[in-house]
């Protein structure tokens, strides 16, 4: 059943209609569809080369039974478990589909491995068998630092594995003609799945790049596709961008965030959750630049309807027949208390093909109507640049800058006297995942949330740098940025290079940390010691008044029915 968007009232608020109007009449969603750049702008750079996602499900389509029958062979190779070693758009629609799907019976496990840091690599090194494994060495470019570090880790790991098939454990996407897939073509990789170069990364989940994964997981990508085209053929509706699914959410997004609505919040059912991480990218890395943009809010723990400022749209994305009760509650009371709610509603997972379309349609009208280019990335590399220096001043000089040394309390105190309505705080980890450490980080937003009035942002360095880091740096000068960086303890070193991945892990948040700095960004950070809950649990404590002292509340006659927490 194709997804459907919710007839909302919201679409006839007067600064709502006004934009849409103004999509009619300029004809934005004709002018997408005859790839007119000059919607955007005047030069066609980075724009022209960048619309193949318009088009690509039909390539996809026809390249079916080619992804059914790769997905067979790693299965007839007692593959147990495949490793993506990827970042931005060519890890987070992967991670997306792992986390909401997994894998099905019989399919091998899916590990995506977007990190630097020692523990990360490590983690996932341990827990694969390395014969048995299959390595998706995915990246448009080809050469990106963080991806070509892990396959020189992984490549060596299977080289010393008994047993092991060499290249053959290998696979590659990537554009062609780039270093990558010369590369693959050296080692004997088991083969190259070779995108169309039109496709910037972030719009990428409906190529190659998340359909070799969705394969392997064993999704029925064929129902996928046909999500994702029955969202197509409804954007291409021209009759009012209201009646277009992509133009509305994004013409309503655009007037939202001119009008000081710029904070995308979403909530979604608990098997949806995931969704966040590739829409952060999508809206951060398309929009936040020339001082504007939508600062999407991913992951937020669900609050009382006074936690939220006056900067918030709230957009739901609700799966029938999931564990909803919390997110009606919030829905309704964010609703009563006169928050904007978009309410989007998916029959079942599959539906996501089609949010993936909806979503980079309203991305492109929304980068329209905000009048920027959404298809480049131009503050990206700043922190790759501080990277790059950041590791020469270590080979040359064996050290890391200094950097001002605050107790993690004196640095957050220092951030949190610049919150004021309409920023965010945003949380920038260079750390190991855990159950633990998700749910301490969720509950410091809540915190944050409560004691602040503020919306917070969550991300895992070096991932971010690949999402939100470009609107961080060129979007609203509205962030206030916490780094967290652990000891990198026990190192894991990158064979043939002078740096380990502790290092690199430690140049990436020193080298952002700085081009934050110089945009005047607010930007503090944090070492999270040997034991990073406890460090951000004494955070928490520290905005959350104290209860000693309190009286007990009398004991209730009959207990609540239990409520379940969001993320
Ligand atoms: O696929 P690649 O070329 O390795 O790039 C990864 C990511 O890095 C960026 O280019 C910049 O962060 C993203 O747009 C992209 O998705």
């Amino acid at each position: 059943m194709p997804t459907r968007p919710t007839a909302s009232l919201l679409l006839d608020n007067p600064t709502i209609s006004k934009t849409l109007d103004d999509l009619a009449s300029s004809h934005t969603i004709e002018r997408i569809w005859t790839r007119d750049h000059t919607l955007w702008k005047s030069s066609p750079t980075e724009i022209d080369n960048r619309l193949g996602w318009l088009t690509v499900l039909d390539h996809m389509q026809d390249g079916l039974t080619e992804l059914r029958s790769f997905a067979k062979a790693a299965r007839e190779a007692r593959i147990t478990d495949v490793v993506l070693l990827g970042m931005g758009g060519s890890s987070l629609g992967p991670e997306v589909l792992r986390c909401t799907f997994g894998s099905a019976k019989g399919f091998p496990k899916l590990w995506v491995l977007d990190s630097t840091v020692p523990g990360w690599v490590r983690q996932v090194t341990k827990a694969i068998q390395p014969a048995r494994t299959l390595f998706l060495v995915a990246s448009k470019s080809g050469g990106t630092i963080e991806v070509m570090s892990l396959f020189a880790h992984f490549w060596e790991l299977v080289r010393r594995t008994k047993g092991n098939r060499g290249g053959a454990q290998f696979v590659a996407i990537t554009d062609p003609g780039t270093g990558l897939e010369q590369l693959a073509r050296e080692r004997g990789f088991w083969r190259t799945f070779t995108n169309q170069p039109d496709i910037g990364g972030r719009y990428s989940v409906l190529s190659y790049f998340g359909l070799v994964p969705a394969a392997l997981l064993g999704l029925d990508v064929g129902k996928l596709l046909s999500r994702a085209l029955t969202m197509r053929e409804s954007c291409r509706n021209t009759s009012s961008p209201k009646d277009n699914p992509g133009a509305a959410l994004g013409g309503m997004m655009a007037a939202m965030a001119m009008a000081g609505r710029d904070k995308v919040t979403l909530l979604t059912s608990p098997a949806l959750n995931s969704f966040g991480l590739w829409v952060e990218q999508l809206l951060a890395e398309s929009t936040g630049k020339e001082g504007t943009g939508i600062v999407p809010v991913a992951g937020e723990p669900l609050a009382s309807p006074t936690a939220y400022g006056a900067d918030r749209l709230f957009v739901a994305l609700r799966l029938k027949g999931d564990r909803n009760a919390a997110l009606d509650r919030s829905i309704i009371a964010l609703q009563r208390a006169g928050h904007p709610v978009f309410r989007l509603n998916l029959a079942d997972r599959y539906d996501l093909g089609g949010e993936f379309f909806r979503w980079e349609f309203a991305t492109a009208v929304a980068g329209h109507a905000l009048g920027i280019h959404p298809f480049d990335q131009p503050n990206v590399q700043e922190s790759k640049d501080n990277t790059a220096r950041v590791l020469k001043d270590v080979e040359t000089q064996g050290r890391f800058p200094s950097l001002p040394m605050l107790t993690p309390k004196q640095a957050l105190t220092q951030l949190l006297e610049q919150a004021a309505p309409n920023r965010y705080l945003a949380m920038l980890a260079y750390t190991t995942p855990s159950p633990q450490l998700d749910a301490s980080i969720r509950a410091l937003r809540k915190a944050v949330m409560l004691r602040h009035h503020i919306a917070t942002t969550a991300g895992y360095g070096p991932r971010y740098l690949h999402s939100t880091g470009q609107l961080h740096k060129g979007g609203p000068n509205s962030g206030l940025f916490l780094e967290f960086v652990d000891g990198m303890k026990p190192d894991v070193p990158v064979p043939e290079k002078f740096y380990s991945f502790g290092t690199l892990a430690q140049a990436q948040a020193v080298g952002d940390l700085q081009s934050l700095q110089t945009h005047q960004r607010p930007a503090v950070r944090i070492a999270l010691g040997p034991n990073p809950v406890r460090t951000i649990r004494s955070l928490i404590a520290m905005l959350t008044p104290a209860k000693a002292g309190r009286r007990k509340p009398a004991a209730k006659k009959r207990p609540l029915p239990k409520r379940r927490t969001h993320r």
